[in-house]
């Protein structure tokens, strides 16, 4: 299984998100700081209430340093949330590499990313964007389509493994997983910055795999 490349289907807003190619260690770990600085301004005060100024005295620069790594809003908005699922496919890796079975794999994984809900703030300020949709249709990667499509693959393998419950379909399932994490990480951001997460998430798996394991 893999995290299929994020479909976006209209070219970028002011230029590519990614910023200009870096060939020094310390030009990369700027633009990291400056990302993460501005996916902690974005979850907490959104699209609207964050400007490329408040990044720049967050991360102590000035508007020109940031400028040369991100032109506009808009390009910080593409690059957090490309960093936003850039983070799933090495997740992945990282799960797949233990060797569980399908269904096993599956589990951890969603568990890893529950995680990461908790505690990354590229994936916080990520999430809020795409909740907020700031910029024109296409501009940002389609959401959770990826993730579907991953969950969908990985219950095919469980289902080819013997360990899907004869009856139950890969999409259906795929489906219900993803409206369920999700709204189990919206409710646990709304009611207390998702510091119950893991709970909400591990009561949610618990009730879902008992019907979905063979
Ligand atoms: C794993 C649930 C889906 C995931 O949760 C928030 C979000 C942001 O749009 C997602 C996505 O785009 O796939």
């Amino acid at each position: 299984a893999t995290f299929p490349a994020p479909e976006r289907r209209a070219s970028g807003g002011h230029g590519p998100g990614r910023g200009p190619e870096l060939h020094q260690e310390r030009a990369v770990q700027t633009r990291d700081q400056i990302l993460d600085a501005a996916a902690e301004l974005f979850d907490r005060h959104g699209y609207a209430g964050t400007s490329v100024k408040n990044v720049a005295d967050r991360v102590g620069m000035t508007k020109g340093a940031v400028y040369f790594h991100y032109p506009t809003k808009e390009a910080l908005t593409i690059a957090v949330v490309d960093a936003l699922y850039d983070r799933w496919p090495l997740l992945l890796e990282a799960v797949q590499a233990k060797g569980l079975g399908p269904m096993d794999t599956l589990s951890e994984l969603l568990d890893q990313t529950a995680a990461t809900f908790k505690d990354d703030v590229v994936v916080q300020g990520g999430v809020r964007l795409q909740m907020e949709q700031p910029l024109p249709e296409g501009v940002l990667p389609q959401p959770y389509v990826g993730w579907i499509s991953l969950i969908e693959q990985l219950l095919a393998e469980a289902e080819e493994a013997g360990e899907l419950r004869a009856g139950v379909s890969p999409s259906a399932a795929a489906h219900t997983l993803v409206s369920t994490f999700f709204g189990t990480q919206h409710i646990a951001a709304r009611l207390d910055r998702r510091q119950d997460l893991t709970q909400r998430w591990e009561e949610a798996r618990d009730l879902i795999f008992y019907a979905l394991r063979a």
